[in-house]
Order: structure tokens, then C-alpha cells, then sequence
């Protein structure tokens, strides 16, 4: 590592070894990694080339007034529906959240990542259960694995007492918790108005998604995300690629943009996201709950060279003892997708991640289209790498 008279902190991760040993590894917060000229070896990791978005490509905003409206609103179900089909992944505007109560959001959640490393630690702690809430970093599980350029905070804010005798809500900004908890309560209204469109946008019930979300005890995670500026923007990765384990994710971006790439058509693309507004994300249980006609996303987060980038993640997940599968709606249909219980599913969902392909789902596919599905994912995946592996520089 490159030599510099400034402390470099690090973070513990815990995590269970292929022998059952329970083991730490330090890694360093990147965050005090930011004024490196090189990037440390453990994070680097050549992700795949992105690709230009082709020019005939559209990924309109959904409109929500629409979306409430009477006039609009069968021709904006319509883009909802390909829009999410082709992306897995929409962003939104005239959603009726408070501008006030999202800037509040940016000043709490940059207030807490400028203060001394100590001072952060000295309110959140840092835990490998429960879903790896705290201040810290994401999943690490072996001493090889390469590390993401990222530092960040995770906690539940529903149901209602989830991280009660945690310590995962910053002391400071003293306002943290209060301005999370009222993003979250607004958001929620949003995210169940889109599990309606999107039920809607493919010939549902209305309510046959948000039936699932019973208000006391649906789980909305919380993750904020801060990516420094990183020397090797091309060797490294902010997050690694990978699929929600929610329903829907609603995400806060600012400071920059031009961060979440998304895997369309096999290619790696930039998401046309503007700053500061909100995107949301179709996670593994729309795709199961809509028997695979939605699909979540296979995205990533990359760094940048000269700048910060935030961003604030809302994981909206049924119950965790809900048992959820396939809607009917009427019609009979190819179930494509098993029942599973929501809190097993993240089990499984936590246990394997990360992968090199869209791994986690399989589990809750019929085990016939798992397999084809496993055989498609793999010889697309190595085309990929073929791709990639071609339009690299070759050494002299
Ligand atoms: O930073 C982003 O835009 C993506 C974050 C993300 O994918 C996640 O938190 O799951
Ligand atoms: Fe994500």
C-alpha cells in the first residue's frame, strides 16, 4: 500500500468459514483509502467493459401524476410495463414526496459520513446477523474475495421495533433516525401505489402484489451507500453485480450520477439516471410473485475518479413469514416459480451471494427451469467474458 502520514481505519467483517470457524478480516474504510494515486491490490477486480446505451433506446420517467390521473393512466401503465420489462427498473417524477424531506435526507446521511471515523463507530455498531446491519461495509466472505469501493450504513426501519437493543441508528446528526423515519413512512405510500401499477401494468388485480405487505410487519431495509472518489475507476467496483432481495428498492441518489450500471441484453450499460431524483428497482420477489413476466435486475454500482457519489436504498420486503409465489389471476398458469417463505428465501438469498450470475433465484424456480434457466445464464455469461476478454488491451 502507497505511503501516506494519514491513519487508515478499518472495519471488522465477520463471517463463518467453510470449516464452520467463525473469522475477522480487517478491511480498510475506503472512505480514508479516497487520497490513494493507487488503487490497493485487494480491490482490484477488471469489471466488464460498459457498453454505449444504443441511441434508439428509451427510458422515460414514470410519470405518477399520471399514474394517479384518469386521462393518462391506462397509456402510462403501458410504459410502466415496458419500461420494467426492459430494464427492470424505472425512474420516477411527480411522486409527491416533500423536496424538503429528501434534502434533509442528503444533509443527515452526509453529516453522518463527514464525521472522524471514531465518532461514527462510537453510535453504530456493526453486525454480521441480521441482515449485516451498522456502519461497515457489505458481505465479505473469504480472504480472497475482491472488496467493493464502498463504505456503508445499514439499518431496519420497519417493522416497527426491528432494531430495537441495536446500535445501528447514528447518534449523530441527532436528527438521523427522525428524518429517515419520515422518508420511509412517505416512501412507503409511494412503493405501494407502484406494486399496484406494476399489478395493473401486467393484467393483475390491482392488489395482487401489495396484498402481501401488511403494514405492521413488512420489512423496509435501509442502506446508504457512499462511494469516495477511487483511483482505478476501470479496476474496481463500488458493488459488485447482483439482484434485490426485495420486492421493490427505491433509490436516492446525489453528489453525481452515471453510478448503477444495469446487465441488459448482456451488456453492461449506464442507467440514464438523473441526480437527485428516484429510481426504483425490481427485486426477486415481483419476479416470483409475477411468475417471472417481471424480472429483477442484475446491477452493479461503479466508482468515479473525481467525485463522491451517496446513494439511499429502501428495500420493501414482504413479511418474513409471509409465504409467497406466483399470483393467480383467474387464468391458469405455467408456474414457472415455487412458493417460498420470504425470511428462507433471504437466507438463501444471504448465503450465496455474491455470485458470478444470477444465481439466488433459483431457488425459487421449478427445478426443470431452474436447470435450463442455469445453462442459458452460464453460456451467456461466458460470452460475456469472451466479449470482454477480446477488447482488452493485449500486452506487448
Ligand atoms: O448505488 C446504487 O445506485 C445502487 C445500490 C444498490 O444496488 C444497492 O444498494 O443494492
Ligand atoms: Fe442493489
Amino acid at each position: 500500500m502507497e505511503n501516506t502520514d494519514e491513519v487508515i481505519n478499518y472495519h471488522e467483517s465477520k463471517f463463518i468459514d467453510q470449516n464452520g470457524l467463525l473469522q475477522t478480516l480487517k478491511i480498510p474504510v475506503v472512505q480514508d483509502l479516497a487520497r490513494l494515486k493507487t488503487l490497493p491490490r485487494n480491490f482490484i477486480r477488471n469489471p466488464a467493459a460498459t457498453d454505449p446505451i444504443p441511441a434508439d433506446t428509451l427510458f422515460e420517467a414514470i410519470d405518477m401524476a399520471k399514474l394517479r390521473g384518469e386521462s393518462g393512466r391506462v397509456s402510462e401503465l403501458r410504459k410502466l410495463a415496458r419500461i420494467s420489462k426492459e430494464w427492470g427498473m424505472f425512474t420516477i417524477e411527480n411522486h409527491g414526496l416533500d423536496p424538503w424531506v429528501l434534502e434533509h435526507v442528503k444533509n443527515v446521511v452526509k453529516g453522518f459520513f463527514e464525521l472522524p471515523f471514531e465518532e461514527k463507530k462510537s453510535s453504530v455498531g456493526t453486525y454480521m446477523s441480521t441482515d449485516n446491519m451498522g456502519y461497515g461495509r457489505n458481505f465479505v466472505k473469504s480472504e480472497d474475495q475482491p472488496l467493493d469501493w464502498i463504505d456503508r450504513l445499514a439499518m431496519k426501519a420497519a417493522p416497527e421495533g426491528a432494531t430495537d437493543g441495536l446500535c445501528v441508528w447514528p447518534k449523530n446528526p441527532a436528527n438521523f433516525r427522525q428524518v429517515i423515519e419520515k422518508y420511509v413512512k412517505a416512501a412507503r405510500e409511494v412503493l405501494d401505489e407502484l406494486l399496484q401499477a406494476l399489478a395493473e401494468a401486467i393484467s393483475l388485480d390491482k392488489g395482487a402484489f401489495s396484498q402481501y405487505f401488511d403494514q405492521k410487519s413488512s420489512e423496509i431495509n435501509v442502506r446508504v451507500n457512499y462511494y469516495p472518489p477511487c483511483p482505478r475507476p476501470d479496476l474496481a467496483l463500488g458493488i459488485t453485480p447482483h439482484t434485490d432481495g426485495s420486492a421493490l428498492t427505491l433509490l436516492l441518489q446525489f453528489e453525481s450520477s452515471n453510478g448503477l450500471q444495469v446487465c441488459k441484453d448482456n451488456q453492461w450499460l449506464t442507467v440514464p439516471w438523473p441526480c437527485n431524483t428516484l429510481l426504483v428497482n425490481l427485486g426477486d420477489f415481483i419476479e416470483i410473485m409475477s411468475n417471472g413476466r417481471l424480472k429483477s435486475s442484475w446491477h452493479r454500482a461503479m466508482t468515479q475518479s473525481d467525485t463522491d457519489r451517496f446513494s439511499v436504498a429502501l428495500f420493501y420486503i414482504p413479511p418474513a413469514q409471509m409465504e409467497i409465489g406466483p399470483v393467480k389471476d383467474g387464468e391458469p398458469i405455467d408456474e414457472e416459480y415455487k412458493k417460498v417463505v420470504v425470511g428462507e428465501y433471504l437466507k438463501h438469498f444471504y448465503k450465496v451471494n455474491p455470485t458470478a450470475t444470477k444465481e439466488a433465484i433459483m431457488f425459487a424456480k421449478r427445478a426443470d427451469v431452474a436447470h435450463r434457466s442455469r445453462i442459458k445464464m452460464k453460456a451467456e455469461h461466458l460470452k460475456m467474458m469472451m466479449v470482454e476478454h477480446q477488447r482488452r488491451p493485449k500486452p506487448r
